[in-house]
């Protein structure tokens, strides 16, 4: 994880001096999502990269210790052996960057992880009345203290989308900023739900007052909304970043999360970070992928390329 963002003092010019440019974010997104042909060794070199940076993610209400279990098995070892060895991976310890559930499930993530010889991986628990934080203040500061005295070691709280809709950035800065002190020296990551804040301008705005406040990572989504993690609001929020980092020194990291499915989309995020952030934010102290499904496609195609490796190799036709 990262080394942590302590946060600044709100600063309210600086969020009303805002700008996005719209049409050039919406071209430089379009060239991310289309362009782009990877020799076939450098694909599988950033899928292994996604695997480690993925927050293996389950949030159903039919979440019971089983499948939990089941989870915490894959995170600790995410990729097949046979495939690991074919890629000479095996001796890395490969793993999922955190296992992300909800409070109610903390407890039996932490349990399973050790029984799977995963202890060191990271427990994130969504927290303060997720999806919709549409619950009192106070219910929402307990409840991240609660996850924390159960063993997350993240937490991936949601902003108040009330607030940021009407333009109170003051207000927000002081929940989170409250948030932040609740995680204790678990590591925060703020969900802006951008798919309800209406404009790229309140994306930036809104990731810019989380960074102020504390925020070790920003996050897209909750995978909840109708419209998740985009490429546009990727952007935006990467910039947002950026300027942070400049203004302040400090590093905060970036979770997209809902709806990423394909290892193609991981890659095109992990590139997205790489040209937008340089490398260091493509490592999983600074870069997650929030995601339920990822993982299949991911060994899907590693299992392709290792396959169509041995069959060229041993000229054995692949159709
Ligand atoms: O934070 C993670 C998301 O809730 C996962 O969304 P997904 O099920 O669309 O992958």
């Amino acid at each position: 994880m990262a080394a942590g963002n302590p946060g600044v003092e709100f600063d309210e010019a600086w969020i009303q001096n805002v700008y996005v440019n719209l049409s050039a974010t919406k071209r430089r997104a379009e060239v991310l999502g289309t362009r782009r042909t990877v020799k076939k060794q450098w694909q599988a070199a950033w899928e292994l990269r996604a695997v480690a940076c993925i927050d293996l993610t389950t949030l159903a209400g039919d979440d019971t210790l089983s499948n939990v279990n089941r989870l915490c098995f894959k995170a600790k070892s995410p990729v097949r052996p046979d495939l690991l060895k074919a890629l000479e991976m095996d001796d890395v310890g490969l793993t999922v960057g955190a296992v992300c559930v909800y409070p109610n499930r903390v407890a039996d993530a932490i349990n399973s992880l050790k029984a799977a010889g995963g202890s060191h991986i990271p427990v994130a628990s969504v927290a303060t009345g997720f999806p919709c934080g549409q619950t009192p203040l106070k219910t929402r500061l307990e409840e991240i203290r609660m996850a924390v005295a159960d063993g997350a070691r993240e937490i991936d709280i949601v902003i108040n989308r009330q607030l940021a809709l009407t333009g109170d950035w003051k207000g927000i800065y002081e929940e989170v900023r409250m948030m932040k002190e609740a995680c204790s020296d678990a590591h925060m990551k703020t969900i802006l739900a951008t798919g309800e804040l209406g404009t790229l301008v309140n994306v930036y705005k809104a990731s810019l007052v989380c960074m102020m406040a504390g925020a070790d990572f920003i996050k897209t989504s909750t995978g909840k909304e109708g419209v998740n993690a985009t490429l546009m609001v990727g952007l935006v929020m990467v910039r947002a970043i950026r300027e942070y980092f400049e203004r302040t020194g400090y590093k905060v990291g970036f979770k997209p999360a809902g709806g990423i499915r394909s290892a193609k989309d991981a890659c095109t995020w992990l590139s997205l970070m790489k040209e937008e952030l340089g490398d260091e934010w493509t490592q999983p102290e600074l870069f997650r992928l929030g995601a339920s499904t990822l993982l299949v496609d991911i060994e899907r195609q590693l299992f392709h390329f290792v396959y169509g490796r041995y069959a060229a190799a041993h000229e054995i036709p692949m159709s």
